[in-house]
């Protein structure tokens, strides 16, 4: 099965976590797509929500679909988060930010009574870090605040590449908050605990996209089914 048939079966599944009335964080990315595209349906069967969009891309689409949106400023407490990943260890901690979305994807996940994350089997790994970490950062000091993340990243027993995001216009990729991206290459993060909090010190660090203790639950799509993974390691078949 091609990984955009597993995406759509994780994100299908991710509907029935999603009940009337509901105010819902929508994520970025071809997963979260998905899902919007799935969600679309129902609102267009009656289904009443209103969803957080996490970045200007997943406003348009919901727009051009007809899921009714809010801003957080309007809609400051939120029901659920659905959202990809770009990698879900086995505490279900993650790497986002692939989209370049992850500081609004953090801000309306940590506003949300629950986070599901939908994912095809791929991004299931035993360590963080084989994707690149995505450092959103100011872009005042840039070279200064990329040194000061490979130096962190020393101390926490890391090495590897710390290098610009660029966009396809060649020019860095500006964030919908108008930061850029570091992309870390550090292959491992055994401890994302202590990566984090080290980033958390370096005062051009906007935010990074590991995500500790937020996930409520994971839905994995793979060759052998759908499985809802929980912090707790329990598995349910659907
Ligand atoms: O964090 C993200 C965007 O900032 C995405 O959720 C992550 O990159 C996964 O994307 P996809 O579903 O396309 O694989």
């Amino acid at each position: 099965m091609d990984a955009e048939t597993l995406k759509r079966q994780a994100a299908e599944a991710a509907l029935s976590h999603v009940e009337d009335g509901m105010r819902l964080g929508i994520g970025t990315g071809s997963t979260a797509e998905a899902f919007v595209h799935l969600l679309a349906e129902r609102v267009a069967d009656g289904f009443s929500v209103v969803g957080v969009p996490t970045s200007e891309r997943t406003a348009r689409l919901c727009l051009d679909l007809g899921v009714p949106l809010r801003s957080l400023e309007e809609e400051p407490e939120l029901d659920l988060a659905i959202d990809g990943a770009d990698e879900v260890d086995h505490e279900l901690r993650l790497i986002k930010g692939g989209g370049g979305a992850l500081l609004r994807e953090k801000i309306v996940a940590a506003a949300s009574r629950a986070m599901v994350v939908i994912a095809d089997e791929g991004k299931l790994v035993d360590t963080l870090g084989a994707f690149p970490l995505p450092i959103e950062v100011n872009p005042f000091g840039l070279s200064a605040t990329r040194i000061a993340i490979e130096r962190a990243a020393e101390r926490c027993g890391l090495s590897g590449d710390v290098t610009v995001r660029i966009g396809g216009d060649g020019a860095p990729f500006e964030t919908d908050g108008g930061h850029y991206i570091l992309d870390g290459a550090f292959a491992r993060i055994p401890n994302p605990e202590g990566l984090s909090s080290a980033l958390y010190t370096i005062p051009g660090v906007v935010e990074h996209g590991i995500f500790l203790s937020m996930t409520s639950a994971a839905i994995v799509a793979g060759e052998q089914g759908v499985r809802t993974l929980t912090p707790q390691r329990h598995e349910q078949e659907h």
